[in-house]
């Protein structure tokens, strides 16, 4: 069947669509499948309800989905930046649409936040009495809808959760992208949407390390008070606990970030100790090893090649048991103190997909302004940025042959 394509913009339509000319609505094709969304709105008050419906034509799948869970504030842009980066050109917001979009496009790349699914705004929660972490606040079915629609290569009507207002705005369009990323808190909670991921992530930010980075952002940047912040982190924690948490044990990566060993009683949260849990056994995903693959090893590096101050660095790698799944772990406590050293510690790391040798430290060189760069957090972001275009190439590669494969026979 020929793949009725549906591009980001309607002149590079594929020629199966542009040989079947009908209407267009909303600059595609109306013989593509897409999913509207009907129950964005900008007044104030209860949720709106969710409505969706299907229009016409399929498409065969053609989007990789990945997922990235984390708690708010926990660094997921931090680390989207880094991954779309990977895959080059700048990540924008939807040219001419709503300023406060979440959504992200580059080429390669779209990045949608799943707040943007949250059925009761921020009056509708606060009449319900529940929490945005909350399952009830947040419409799964279109979600699964959506998300399903993408991957088989048809554009939707997503709606908007505006975050200055805290109202659901009217929907964007948007077109299936070659990856898309769906971040936020519940990537990985309905069955059926975990189903659709070709990668998932998990972001698991320590009470300590979480508490420290708010007081960081929300105090110094946005005024906050600290009781208000410790008020905020403790009214979510039930929920995160019951909802957001659980997450991880499905997730194919877990960044888990932790006060450092490094100082005894650490309490300050800016030395961190970063530990990436490395699902076994993923097709398209192979684990990052220390000098050798299945050994456990303890690495202190520090020395002529790293210049490492007080409290210096420690590498640790092993197999592990994560969740009752055979895991790799890569461990990094200690923090960089010249960036540019950081090649040392790369040509030690095995299974990393680099396409040439210094790319992870080029990248982190690129981005050396974003937090996290002098720590595991950014280290262990990148290396999941190029695994995930890895598995994209490998999942390309493989669906290209099929057609081949299939004629042989
Ligand atoms: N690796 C890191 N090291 C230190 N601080 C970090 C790191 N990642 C994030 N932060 C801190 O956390 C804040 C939030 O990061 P970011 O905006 O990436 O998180 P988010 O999960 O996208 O947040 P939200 O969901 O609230 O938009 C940053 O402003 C920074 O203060
Ligand atoms: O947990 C969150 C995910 O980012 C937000 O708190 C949730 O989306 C509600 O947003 P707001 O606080 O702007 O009403």
């Amino acid at each position: 069947m020929a793949v009725c394509a549906a591009s980001t913009t309607p002149s590079l339509r594929s020629p199966c669509c542009a040989s079947n000319p009908t209407k267009t609505y909303f600059g595609f094709s109306q013989r593509q499948q897409v999913i509207f969304y009907t129950g964005g709105r900008r007044s104030s008050g209860r949720g709106g309800k969710n409505n969706s419906q299907a229009f016409y034509c399929s498409a065969e799948a053609q989007t990789v989905v990945i997922g990235l869970a984390a708690d708010s504030g926990c660094g997921k842009s931090t680390f989207m930046r880094r991954m779309t980066s990977v895959f080059g050109g700048a990540a924008e917001p939807p040219r001419g649409g709503n300023p406060d979009s979440n959504t992200l496009i580059s080429d390669t790349t779209t990045v949608i936040c799943l707040d943007d699914y949250h059925s009761l705004d921020r009056t509708g929660r606060k009449e319900k009495g529940v929490t945005a972490l909350d399952p009830r606040a947040n419409n799964f079915d279109l979600m699964y809808e959506q998300v399903k629609a993408l991957k088989e290569g048809v554009p939707v009507e997503k709606p908007i959760y505006n975050h200055v207002t805290g109202l659901l705005d009217p929907p964007e369009l948007i077109q299936p992208p070659k990856i898309l990323v769906i971040e936020g808190l519940h990537p990985m909670y309905d069955p059926r949407v975990r189903d659709l991921l070709d990668f998932s992530i998990y972001l698991d930010i320590s009470n300590e390390v979480k508490f420290a980075w708010k007081i960081q952002r929300d105090m110094a940047e946005r005024g906050h008070s600290l009781e208000s912040i410790k008020a905020s982190i403790e009214s979510r924690k039930p929920d995160f606990d019951a909802y957001i948490d659980p997450q991880k044990q499905y997730a194919d990566a877990v960044i888990d970030v932790l006060p450092t060993q490094l100082i005894p009683d650490d309490n300050e949260g800016k030395v961190l100790r970063v530990r990436l849990i490395m699902k076994e056994g993923s097709k398209y995903f192979s684990p990052v090893y220390l000098f050798d693959e299945g050994s456990t090893i303890s690495w202190i590096p520090c020395g002529r090649k790293l210049t490492c101050s007080y409290p210096g660095i420690k590498f640790f790698y092993g197999p592990d048991a994560y969740f009752s799944h055979e895991v790799s772990v890569l461990e990094m406590d200690g923090q960089f103190d010249k960036l540019d050293e950081l090649i040392y510690v790369e040509s030690h790391l095995s299974n990393i997909s680099t396409k040439f040798y210094g790319e992870v430290t080029q990248q982190m060189l690129k981005h050396a302004d974003f937090p996290g760069s002098n720590n595991g957090t950014g280290l262990f972001q990148t290396i999941i940025g190029l695994k995930i275009r890895d598995l994209y190439e490998q999942i390309i590669t493989e669906k290209a042959a099929a057609p081949a494969e299939a004629a042989k026979v």
